[in-house]
């Protein structure tokens, strides 16, 4: 097998030692962990001059080369606040409704694509197989191989599919389709997610199809460092403030598609309609600040800060604060250590890809103590972790009927559903996720030069 290539737009900066929320870096970090790799994106910096094929910045760190080109400001407006995340997201998270499309961020966002694929030809060897990452690359393999690129291409989308009359009323969508038909190997999460691609890909006659590979995490390396934050002063500072009460745990970047307007919603229909956990519970939400600079992302900030600020000004005492609300990420070892804390995981994604927090709460726990998720029947985990109790998110007296279950669950039954889940947890994993992948990308055989479609 040649070396294995990833690109994707968010690379992890190999100088700083905490990874950037969100699950795509955290779950091919360790993926790849051990492996002789090449890893191509994005530099996180829109300081760049224009270039048609910027030279890339390299690092070496645990076996891993990291290559990162910078973007220019305007080409990071268009393709990742823009295109990415103003237009994909939305769409691919079931929400057309918050599209906002526009033609020239299309074309920032293929320009960009043929930028990355200039910039990485540089950097190829003849054996190499290049794994793309995610919605911001869709076209990255079509531009790869316009450069005359023969390797094996495999492409991963993280986020959902959304049914065929949805996506494909995104202009571009047809495009974008048939761009896909340049890889090799497609995936995507779910069987849902394959179901719905490869509706629209027959639709239009591409000759790929997507199969799912649901993304894990290592839960063995988790669980460790769940243990060892259990003893860091941070805990310490929790417990005090704890004095006690049940705490019931949020962890998610701030985005609309996590849901979490609606679980502050279903947080204070428990406190409304279950009195006894009146100041018997402590609500602490994590939500690291993300995509700041989205219009949608600016709104959800305000109605957040307001939602919390009218949920504890209603039901505060002088000694309880109901609900704890940080917009900063906390380091990974006090995060697993406050998940292992954690009377209730409450993960209530409208739509979410996979949701690796979710399967962070179940390796966290304590095998003699373990608390319970509530999870959202939209997340892509929700098929593999069904012994959680299921809710839909956008009903709050659900949420609040569920925490009430999760609060006054016995021994016995946390127990047999905590081993159900946390079994599902060490079978699927992130390193299983890529050699699945990276296995039937490697059987497929060699292509011959590829005439572009476009
Ligand atoms: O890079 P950002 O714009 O800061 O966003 C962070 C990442 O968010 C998304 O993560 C997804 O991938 C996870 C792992 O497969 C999955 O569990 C989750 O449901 C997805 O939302 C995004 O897809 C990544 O590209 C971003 O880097
Ligand atoms: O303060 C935080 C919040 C989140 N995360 C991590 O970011 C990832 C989020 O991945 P998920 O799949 O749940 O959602 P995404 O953010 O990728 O949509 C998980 O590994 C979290 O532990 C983190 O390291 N620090």
């Amino acid at each position: 097998m040649g070396r294995l290539v990833i690109v994707s737009n968010r690379v992890p900066s190999p100088r700083e030692r905490t990874q950037p929320a969100g699950g795509l870096t955290v779950g091919l970090a360790d993926a790849i962990k051990g492996q002789p790799s090449l890893w191509f994106g994005w530099s996180g910096s829109s300081q760049g001059k224009e270039s048609p094929a910027p030279t890339p910045e390299l690092a070496e760190q645990g076996g891993v080369t990291y290559a990162t080109i910078d973007l220019t400001a305007k080409q990071h407006e268009g393709f990742y606040q823009g295109f990415s995340n103003g237009i994909l997201w939305p769409v691919c998270h079931y929400r057309l409704g918050l599209m906002q499309y526009s033609r020239e961020e299309l074309e920032t966002y293929l320009e960009v694509n043929a930028i990355f694929a200039r910039s990485l030809k540089t950097l190829l060897k003849p054996d190499d197989v290049i794994w793309v990452q995610d919605y911001h690359l869709f076209p990255l393999g079509e531009a790869l191989r316009r450069e005359g690129v023969t390797s094996k291409i495999g492409f991963f989308l993280h986020i959902p599919f959304p049914p065929e009359a949805l996506f494909r009323a995104l202009p571009g969508a047809d495009l974008l389709l048939a761009d896909l038909g340049a890889y090799d190997v497609v995936g995507v999460q779910t069987q849902q997610d394959a179901d719905n691609m490869n509706q629209s890909l027959s639709a239009l006659g591409v000759e790929v199809q997507a199969q799912s590979f649901p993304i894990g995490i290592d839960p063995v390396a988790f669980a460790k460092q769940a243990l060892r934050g259990e003893t860091s002063k941070e805990m310490a500072r929790l417990t005090q403030a704890l004095n006690g009460r049940a705490l019931i745990l949020g962890v998610d970047r701030l985005d609309y598609s996590k849901g979490i307007p609606e679980r502050f919603r279903g947080f204070e229909r428990l406190l409304q309609r279950f009195p006894a956990h009146r100041g018997k519970v402590s609500f602490l939400q994590i939500a690291p600040v993300s995509r700041g600079e989205v219009a949608e992302y600016k709104a959800l900030r305000r109605e957040l800060d307001e939602l919390s600020g009218r949920i504890n000004g209603n039901w505060a005492e002088i000694d309880w604060i109901p609900l704890r609300y940080i917009t900063r990420a906390l380091p990974r070892k006090v995060l697993a250590g406050v998940h292992r804390r954690a009377a209730v995981g409450l993960v209530t994604p409208l739509r979410d890809g996979m949701n690796l927090v979710a399967k962070e709460y179940v390796a966290a726990q304590d095998a003699a103590d373990p608390g319970v998720l509530v999870l959202s029947r939209f997340a892509g985990a929700a098929p593999e972790l069904s012994d959680a109790v299921m809710v839909n998110p956008y009903d709050p007296d659900e949420i609040a009927e569920a925490l009430d279950q999760a609060l006054t669950m016995g021994l016995k039954e946390r127990s047999r559903r905590w081993e159900a889940m946390n079994e599902a947890v060490h079978r699927v994993t992130a390193a299983t996720w890529a050699r699945d992948f990276l296995a039937v990308l490697n059987a497929t055989p060699e292509r011959k030069p590829h005439a572009s479609h476009r």
